[in-house]
Formats: structure tokens, sequence, C-alpha cells
């Protein structure tokens, strides 16, 4: 059989990206001895050191002339060199070139080098070297040698091409063999499977010896490759391959030809490391997202495309972003912001060593210490939606002044894109569980309600302007990922498919598609494909695996090349940007380190606008509220929570603080006489409590101890805002007070104003019978609260974000849980400390 001669470039459309592929460490060279120094009279005696043909003989005939001189000189036996040449010719000449494979004139040769050099050298000891005999012979003997030793070097260039081609050929005839071995195989196999017979034409074994691609002519006919696709599991199981194996089908490169890639070795199983070498990439030349079954790596172009990841719980996917966020961290293009409700997960670890380099954490033993001047992995880390409204109206304020103020420069470059660059970088916006903060039910809460409206309104409007966002989901739903809009703007999917139980995520990016991802069922493995004129067909792939050490190192080594965000950009998103790492807002993130101190504040990089209240000098520091210990901060962060909730829920009648011992302390709500109406809101709150809110706490207050049933606030409400209002929504805000401890629920269907004494809070056998599951808000049933009460009681440990992780429910309903959680006495409210305590103790 021929050299296939089929293009097979459709395996190149995801190609390598220089650099990218995994780059195993080179061993550190060997230091090299140390040459000796100890200086030698002994005469030259090697003739034929290795040399090439004039060198060798000019260094042979000026090495015999000394020793012929010093041999005089010496009075040296003549027989000597001779003896040495004999030596030589032996062992340097004939044994040398034999080991390395010579022909058997290049032996001649030097063998006969060695001893007419020696014969010369010893005639000249005896006869005396300064003779115009001894000069002239020596000339003669110097360019025979250089003569024959030229040719020698050609013949053995010659015999050298000679083997290696016959070699080459041999093997390539072997290869033949093999392929044309594949080829017929695959022709029968297909025959049997599909009734199409075939001829393969071209068969390419892989590189990293892990399969082959094999492509063939289609008979003709009715004979399509979309029958040949569907078949493609028939093949798998007649072909025997080992789990995990898929064979992937596509169109030639002209209709009528199919082309069939085949894994034979599972690739899946292994763990791949994420690449080392952190090379730099751009946004607009593709980034590596992992690898294809043939060990190349996959690409994907984000430029103009979002991207959507699904991925069931335990199947890789926090690795598979930290792979995402480590291939924008390279690019020298391209800014990351992330957003993440579980406490900032992941990208905690991508910004870590900027917060070393502060001196705000400290560095874990053994890791390379961040050397100051690092900045951060990712640019701005949201938490919870709040700063992620503020993020998400930066991005729009962003997009129009780009779009105002680089008009200019979009029509030198005579094009409608931003011309993204290094002075101009991409945003690329990660979310996890994106799609699934889209379709939360926001119950009237206005940061989670903004920040869905912003993330859509991101999504349809910044393309052009460089903003793009990879959301993440559970599951490709449309009730989990929202709308079919985010499948809309999201032309680049991978599923990650190990783990799954039901359906198949996979169809859900793409409906159309034919990979059988029963097969992918290793961590880390799934399939990935890109709709569009950049992009390929989905196809199974391998993600790196990665790890905080990786990141750390991925954080070094690329610190330096990150782009900062243009000034244009900068300014349209104002203090919402620059006060992104101030303590107030990020304090959370390094508010004490593993070993319990709280440290100082940021540096100047991170400066607060407000003013501080400590002593420090170092400019923007304000971490006094941090220090518990003392009263006065405690006092300040008092101050400081209650202005929060005011800010965000509007004021409500407030304690009399100076009566309030040091230290914040929401029980003193316990003792205060109801019937007093709240005070209006304060004039300069910049958001206003919702006056059908404020109407509710009102009446819970004036009905004191007794307190209120829901069917008559609902009444209340109905008889004074006969225009409307919303039970969910008033139903989400009494959750709220609860959580506050504005209010409590001493039994279903009833509010009192003020926290739940703990006297009166329920033990193990008299908390409230469990509601039935259709007074339970919307997803959550009574199989997950139970899971909850479990969870909390076996650990004694009760948080939202835990919840939120371990029962892998949204943001929104682990908040019901925990409200449902201290409604039926399982967990007290909220603490001085912000914690809540578990009243529920483990039955043994
Ligand atoms: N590409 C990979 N190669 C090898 N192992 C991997 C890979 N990706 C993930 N794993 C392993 O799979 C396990 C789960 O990974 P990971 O935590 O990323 O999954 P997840 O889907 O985010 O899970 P969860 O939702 O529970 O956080 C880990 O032990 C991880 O080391």
């Amino acid at each position: 059989m021929t050299e296939p001669t089929l293009n097979l470039s459709y395996l190149n459309k995801t190609p390598d990206q220089p650099g990218a592929a995994p780059t195993t460490p080179q061993p550190a060279p060997a230091t090299p001895a140390k040459p000796r120094t100890k200086k030698t009279r002994t005469p030259p005696l090697d003739w034929a050191a290795t040399h090439g043909p004039v060198s060798g003989a000019i260094s042979a005939t000026t090495g015999a002339a000394a020793t012929a001189l010093l041999g005089a000189a010496t009075h040296m036996p003549p027989g000597w060199p001779l003896a040495v040449g004999a030596a030589g010719a032996l062992g340097h000449g004939i044994g040398a070139s034999i080991r390395r494979r010579l022909t058997g004139r290049t032996i001649g040769i030097r063998a006969a080098s060695w001893l007419l050099a020696g014969s010369w050298t010893s005639w000249a000891v005896a006869t005396g070297p300064l003779s115009w005999a001894a000069a002239g012979s020596l000339a003669a003997l110097g360019v025979g040698i250089g003569a024959a030793a030229s040719h020698a070097a050609t013949h053995e260039e010659a015999v050298e091409e000679e083997r290696l081609s016959a070699e080459a050929r041999a093997a390539a005839a072997e290869l033949d063999n093999k392929r044309t071995a594949i080829a017929r195989e695959w022709d029968e196999r297909i025959k049997r499977a599909t009734g199409i017979a075939v001829r393969t034409f071209a068969v390419e074994l892989w590189d990293n010896g892990c399969g082959y691609s094999i492509a063939a002519e289609l008979p003709g006919g009715s004979a399509t490759w979309t029958r040949i696709q569907a078949a493609s599991r028939a093949l798998a199981a007649d072909a025997r391959l080992p789990r995990g194996c898929t064979i992937h089908v596509e169109e030639g490169d002209v209709q009528g030809r199919v082309v069939l890639d085949i894994g034979t070795v599972n690739i899946m199983g292994r763990t791949e490391l994420y690449p080392t070498g952190y090379e730099p990439l751009s946004i607009l030349t593709g980034i590596p997202w992992g690898l294809l079954p043939n060990g190349d790596t996959v690409k994907v172009f984000l430029r103009e495309a979002c991207a959507l990841i699904l991925g069931p719980p335990g199947s890789g996917k926090s690795t598979f972003i930290d792979a995402i966020i480590a291939g924008f961290a390279r690019c020298t293009d391209v800014l990351t912001f992330v957003v993440d409700f579980k406490g900032g997960a992941i990208g905690l670890p991508w910004v870590r060593p900027y917060l070393e380099a502060l001196g705000l954490l400290q560095p874990v033993d053994g890791t390379t210490p961040a050397p100051k001047g690092t900045r951060p992995g990712v640019d701005w880390l949201a938490s919870t939606p709040e700063e992620a409204v503020r993020m998400f109206r930066a991005l729009i304020a962003i997009n129009e002044a780009r779009q105002q103020q680089y008009q200019d420069l979009m029509l030198r470059h005579d094009t409608t894109l931003l011309p993204v660059s290094a002075d101009l970088p991409q945003i690329e916006v990660v979310i996890d569980e994106g799609a699934e903060l889209l379709s939360a039910n926001s119950f009237g809460d206005p940061a989670m309600k903004e920040a869905q409206a912003l993330v859509k309104k991101i999504m349809r409007t910044t393309r052009a302007m460089g903003i793009r966002l990879v959301l993440t989901a559970v599951d490709g739903n449309v009730s989990a990922i929202g709308s079919t809009e985010v499948r809309k703007f999201s032309p680049v999917g991978a599923a990650l498919t190990s783990g799954e139980t039901s359906g198949n995520n996979l169809n859900k990016l793409f409906p159309r598609a034919k990979v059988d991802t029963s097969q992918l069922n290793e961590k880390g493995a799934g399939a990935i494909g890109q709709a569009g004129a950049d992009g390929f067909p989905p196809t199974p792939f391998k993600g790196w695996k990665t790890s905080p050490r990786m990141v750390r190192e991925a954080v070094l080594a690329t610190s330096a090349r990150r782009p900062t965000l243009d000034k244009v950009s900068a300014d349209a998103a104002g203090e919402d940007y620059a006060q992104r790492w101030s303590p107030e807002r990020a304090g959370w993130m390094w508010g004490a380190s593993t070993n319990g101190t709280v440290h100082a504040g940021p540096a100047a990089a991170a400066p607060s606008t407000r003013p501080t209240s400590t002593s420090s000098n170092r400019p923007g520091l304000n971490l006094s509220y941090m220090r518990k210990q003392d009263a006065q901060d405690a006092d300040a962060l008092a101050a400081k929570l209650m202005e929060e909730i005011d800010k965000q829920f509007g004021t409500t009648t407030e304690p009399d603080r100076t009566t309030t011992a040091p230290g914040l302390n929401l029980s003193y709500k316990r003792n205060q006489q109801p019937a007093q109406p709240p005070a209006p809101p304060a004039k300069d709150d910049k958001e206003e409590i919702d006056p059908r809110r404020a109407f509710v706490r009102q009446l819970i207050q004036s009905a004191g101890p007794t307190g209120v049933e829901t069917d008559d606030i609902w009444s209340a409400l109905t008889a004074k805002y006969a225009d409307g209002w919303d039970r969910t929504v008033v139903t989400t805000w009494l959750s709220k007070d609860i959580r506050l401890g504005l209010i409590h629920r001493p039994h279903k269907g009833r509010y009192v104003h003020g926290p739940k004494p703990l006297d009166e809070q329920p033990t193990v056998t008299d908390h409230p019978a469990p509601a039935p599951a259709a007074a339970l808000p919307d997803g959550i049933d009574e199989d997950l609260l139970a899971q909850a009460t479990e969870l909390v009681v076996s650990t004694q440990f009760a948080s939202q974000s835990m919840l939120q992780r371990k029962l892998r429910v949204g943001y929104l309903a682990a908040g019901q849980l925990m409200d449902l959680l201290e409604a039926r006495g399982v967990i007290g409210p909220v603490g001085k400390d912000g914690t809540r305590e578990v009243l529920r103790k483990p039955e043994n």
C-alpha cells in the first residue's frame, strides 16, 4: 500500500498550541566532569583521535613530528613509537571502528594511519627527524592520510545513507503492512456492521500509540457517513475495543468520504497533569482545554464565544475550572473575573499568592514563596450576590465605555470587534454554577434578581467589546440552566460525563452529537465541541488534572505578563472595580490565616476609601473591625453589620445600642417591648425598605409576644395593598428576618417579633412535626430537609455554604434550608459572631 495521501487535517482543527502539550520536565544536565588538569609530559601518541579527514591528518603528522623530535632528544628507543602505532591500529583503528559500525575500508585506513605514523616516528627517532628526507616523507604521509581519510569519510557517509534508507524502507514496508491489515480489517468490519462496502485508502497511526484514524471512500448510492456514525457503538464492540475507547466518526474532506478515529488504548483512564510550561497564549489563537484521544490538545476559541460546562457532582468540574482559569492566566490579553457563591472557593487559590505577597496570608510550609509584586491570578473574585452585582454593573459600564471611546481604534483596524490585546484585554467572567444562578428563584432578593438580569444582558450585549462568560452547571436541563438563551450564546460546550446517572448532558449541549459518553466515565473525561466557523464537532476529551500547587505555580509563572485593565474600562468601572480588594469587600479572603492570626490590611494596591480607625499608617488599611477581642472594634463591627442590614433590608426599629454590652449581640431584642412602631427609614438610606415589608414587620412587632398567624398577615396585606403583593416575596422577607434574628417562628404559620428565646427552643423530642411537603418552598422537600438536618446534627456545624456544597443546592435554597432548620429547632438564630449554634445533638 502506498503512503496515505488523504489530507487528514481535520485532526488539526484543534492543533497543538506550541508548548501546550504536556512538557515532561527535562532532567537537569549532569554537571560535566571536571577535566583533569594534571599536565603530562608524555608525547602525543593518539594519531587517530576524533578528527575530520584534514584535521586528523594534520594532527597525526604534527603529533608524529613532535614525538620524533622529543624521542630523538630524549633517546627514546626507536621501536616504541612503532609498538604504540601497532597497538593503536589494533585498539583504536580497528576495535573502535568496529564498535562504531564503520565500514572495512575506514577500518583499514584508520589502522594504516596508526601503523604508518608509528613506523615513520620510529624511523625518524632512529635516523634523526631534522632532515629534508624526514620532513618530505612526513608531509607526503600527512597528505596521504588526509586523502585516504577524506575518501573513507565520503564512503562512510554513502554507506550510512544506504543503511539508513534500507532500515527506513524496511520500517515503512512494515508500517504499510500494518496499515494495509488495518484497512482490510475495517473494510470488512464496516461491511459487517452497516452493510456498506467502503474502501479504506488512508490509515494514520496516532503518535501517542493510542489508536489510529482511517479515511474511507463510500461506495456511492444511498450510503452516507452518518450511517457509519450511527453504527459507531456496534463497530467498537465488533472491534473488541477496551472499555473507555470510542470510535468518533466524521465526514471526510469531500462528501462521499468518511473518517473514523479509533482509540485502542483508554487514555481517559490516565491522569494527565496540566502542562507545567505555562507558555504565553492569546485569546485570539485559541486556548487548550484538554487532550483528544490521539494526544493532541483540544483548543477552544473564545474571543466571541461564551462557554457552558456541564458536570455532575464529582465529575471533575472544579478541576476543569482550574484548567480553564490557568488557560486564561496564561493569555497575555485576558483578565479573569470569578463569581462563586460557594464561599469563592474556586477563586481563592488563584488569589492566595497575591495575598501572601502582601503579607496578608502566611505561605504554607513547603510552598514557593510569592515574591513581592505578585499579581492575583484572577482580577476580581465575588462570593456574594451583592459583590457579583457590582462586578456585573462594572462590566456593563465597561462595555458602554469601550463602545464609545474605542471607535477610532476600531476604525483604524477596520473592524467592529474590539481589537483585543495586552493593552486592551478581553474580560473572561467565570461563574461557577452560573447557569443555576440564572434559574434560581430570587425570592425577591434584589441582589440576586439584578445579578440574573445583568448576566443575561452581558451575555447578549458585550461580545464585540471583549467580554465573555464561562458558566458551569450541574446538569443541562432548561430548569437548571435557566433558559435556552444560555445555550444559544454558548457555542463552546463541554460535558463532563463521569458520574452521569441520568440523562445525557452532551445531548443537552449538542442535540445531534453522537459520542458514546457511556464509555467516558473516568474523572475529568467527557466530550467537548464548538459550534460555528471556528468550531469542531463534539468529540471525546480528557481534562488535565490540576492541583492547588499547580494553581500556585501558574499564578507565579504568569504574574509578570498578566495584563491590566485599560484606563477607559477602569474609569468606567469606577469604585466598584477600584475597591475590589478593599478590606470591606475582600477582607473575607484573608480574615484569618490557618494559624488564626489576623493580619494587617492590604497594601496600597487595595486602598480603602473609608477613613481608617486604626493608627496604622499604611494607606488604605482598615481591618480593625476584624479584631474581635477589642470591644471597641466589636462595637464597630456591630454597627457596621447593622448598617449593612439597614442598607440591604431597610431601617427597622433599632435597639438602644447605648445599653448594649460591648460586642455584637442581637439578643437584646428579646427584651424589647412591642408596640413601638418602626422608625421611618433614615433619610440618607440609599435603598428604602419596601413599604410592604415595613408594614409586615410592624404588624408582627405590634402583635407582641403572641405573634401573628400567617393568614392574618396575608389578610392585612390584602386589605392595605389592594394593588398587589406577592406571597412568595413576603415569605422570603420573613425567612430573611428570621435569619437576621428580627423575628422568629415559634411554630409553623406564626411569626413573633424578636429572635427565638433559647428556653423556648424545642428539644429533640418536642420539635414541631415536619410540615407537609406542599408547605415547603419550591425545590425543597422533606427528604432534602432531612438530609440537611442529618448533616448539621452529625457535623454539629451549620452554614449556608456548607449546605449548598454538600447537598448540591443553590445559594437561595441553602438559605431557605437554614431557615427551615431554625424553624424546626435544629439550629439557633444567627449568633453575634455570625454563626449559628446547632441545638440538636447527635442521637448517641
Ligand atoms: N482530569 C482529571 N484527571 C484525574 N482525576 C481527576 C480529574 N479531574 C478530577 N479528578 C479527580 O476527581 C475527583 C473529583 O474532582 P473535582 O473535585 O474536581 O470534581 P467536582 O465535580 O468539582 O466535584 P464536587 O462537585 O464534589 O466539588 C478528585 O479526586 C479529582 O482529583
